[in-house]
């Protein structure tokens, strides 16, 4: 257990099953067994294999972060998120760009989930800044403000809105946590251990950097479900952040 954040060691390693089908979904998940606790059904996965994806993990007793990044008008992200919260997923994402009313909208149709269900509400994560995102990249959309300035204009207002957390590159996490403090949820994709390719990922650190500069869950995709041997990845990353 972290003592500052309050989450188990294992549950801030979350694997992005980022594959078209259940079976490859559920290939992976297999493969590596007991070693994962938490998984991140994205885009992908869920518009090709559906709530099934979903609902297989939480049978499985995993963690689920569902990561669909809605955003829209208010009224339609309350009953979206309303929806998919019954899938019993433990994280979803909105967009912070979606302002203060949608994240405010979000977070009441996760409690009406959980009231309908008995179940504890699922936290709501904004997504701030793509990763995938440098200066050059973030100037050409229209971005005014360095990618910093930005990051930490929306995890205020996030923080504000009553969401649960962010989702932003690891290199934000230590100015994130000074303005929006604990418990307040960073969850950094864009995590490349030593061994593994930046692929489309811009703002990276590897796993242990972004622990220390105040992550409270690391997202990692394709440094484990692409490498040649998925289980070794995982257990390089683990050894890693427990300093062995
Ligand atoms: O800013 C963001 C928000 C979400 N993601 C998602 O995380 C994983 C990262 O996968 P890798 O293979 O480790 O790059 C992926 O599912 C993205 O949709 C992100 O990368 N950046």
């Amino acid at each position: 257990m972290n003592n500052k954040t309050g989450i188990a060691a294992d549950d801030r390693i979350i694997i992005a099953l980022d594959v078209n089908s259940f079976d490859k979904m559920k290939n992976i998940v297999d493969m590596l067994g007991d070693s994962v606790s938490f998984y991140k059904v994205g885009m992908e996965l869920f518009y090709s294999a559906g709530s099934q994806a979903v609902t297989y993990l939480k049978e499985k007793g995993k963690h689920v972060f569902l990561d669909l990044k809605l955003h829209d008008i208010p009224n339609t992200v309350e009953h979206s998120i309303a929806a998919v919260a019954r899938l019993g997923a433990d994280l979803i994402t909105v967009h912070a760009a979606g302002g203060r009313g949608m994240m405010e909208a979000a977070v009441r149709g996760a409690s009406e989930a959980a009231k309908e269900s008995g179940r504890p509400r699922p936290k709501i994560l904004a997504v701030t800044v793509l990763t995938s995102f440098d200066d050059k990249g973030w100037a050409e959309t229209g971005g005014q403000l360095p990618i910093l300035n930005h990051v930490l204009r929306l995890a205020k207002l996030a923080h504000e809105s009553g969401v649960d957390g962010v989702v932003a590159s690891p290199r934000e996490a230590t100015a994130i946590r000074e303005i929006c403090g604990e418990p307040f949820e960073i969850v950094t994709p864009g995590i490349r251990p030593s061994f593994a390719q930046s692929n489309d990922q811009k703002r990276i650190a590897t796993p242990s950097r972004a622990l220390q500069d105040g992550a409270s869950r690391l997202v990692i995709g394709r440094p484990v479900t692409k490498a040649e041997n998925p289980q070794k990845a995982v257990s390089l990353i683990l050894k890693e952040i427990r300093g062995e």
